[in-house]
């Protein structure tokens, strides 16, 4: 077995607030190995996007160990490890969607016939080839989260942490992204740790899915996806699907009953 892309161990982390402690993460320990497309669901306040804080160096744990390619999360940081995609798309409105993605690598010192280069390429896999002169406004709601996850695609980084990207968005557009997203992630096998309120979607998207329950945010199931591989949008009404959102429905309500 190689060794795991991201391997938490009984992390712990408390924030200290003007009102105490609030235990974010307790006892959190998992295993993702490359290639693997996980989605963490649970209630509001279980850590999810503590978690994928932490393992963007952007949250120190108080407790337990977490490495990112055998390295520190901040080591992993610095090495270009992962791109993160935000719940709202974030985009700059004075730069256009080509500029927007090339903001990063302008950052890190790509020069600028790479850059360019890098912004066609991704904004082809997301399908936005077309919209790189246009500015955020001109596009829906969804073809800007797209935008952000060519941001985050274009330097290359093994890692995609995505917090929540469709949570705004309607349920026929969010199908169609979650089609897209499965199809991207096929095309480049990246690494991915998805955030998410929705079962139907951490479902039909993950090869390993992670039930979390608050107060402490902790750990209750973790469900190695049976689904094969090709997934239709149809998959959703096989009892093999529904099997394993019941199997998440059952692991959130226990989670809520024992908090
Ligand atoms: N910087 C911080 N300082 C203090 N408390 C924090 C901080 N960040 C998060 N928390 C608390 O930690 C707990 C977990 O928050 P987190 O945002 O990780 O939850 P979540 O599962 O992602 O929630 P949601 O689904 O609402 O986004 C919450 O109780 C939150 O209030």
């Amino acid at each position: 077995m190689p060794d795991p892309v991201i391997r938490a161990d009984h992390l712990d982390l408390t924030f200290q607030t003007g009102d105490g402690p609030v235990h974010a993460l307790s006892d959190v320990s998992l295993d993702v190995a490359e290639g693997e497309f996980v989605s963490f669901i649970g209630p509001s306040g279980c850590g999810k996007t503590t978690f994928l804080r932490c393992v963007a160096a952007l949250e120190q744990p108080t407790g337990g160990t977490l490495t990112v390619n055998g390295m520190s999360p901040d080591a992993a940081r610095q090495a270009r490890a992962y791109g993160y995609v935000f719940q709202a798309a974030g985009l700059y409105p004075w730069r256009t969607i080509g500029e927007n993605v090339t903001l990063p690598l302008e950052i890190m010192g790509y020069p600028r016939k790479e850059r360019q280069e890098r912004m066609r390429r991704v904004l082809e896999l997301v399908e936005l080839d077309q919209f790189a002169n246009k500015y955020p406004w001109q596009l829906s709601g969804g073809m800007q989260q797209r935008a952000s996850i060519a941001r985050a695609l274009a330097f290359d980084a093994p890692i995609l942490l995505m917090d929540e990207p469709f949570g705004a968005l309607d349920e026929i557009v969010r199908d169609r992204l979650n089609e897209e997203l499965l199809s991207l992630w096929a095309r480049t096998n990246k690494t991915t740790l998805f955030v998410t309120h929705s079962i139907p979607e951490a479902v039909y998207l993950s090869t390993k899915i992670v039930v979390m329950s608050p107060r402490p945010g902790r750990i209750t199931d973790v469900i190695d996806s049976p689904l094969p591989a090709e997934r239709p949008l149809d998959i959703r009404d096989t009892p093999e699907f529904l099997a394993v959102a019941h199997r998440v429905r059952e692991g959130l309500r226990e989670g809520m009953e024992a908090a």
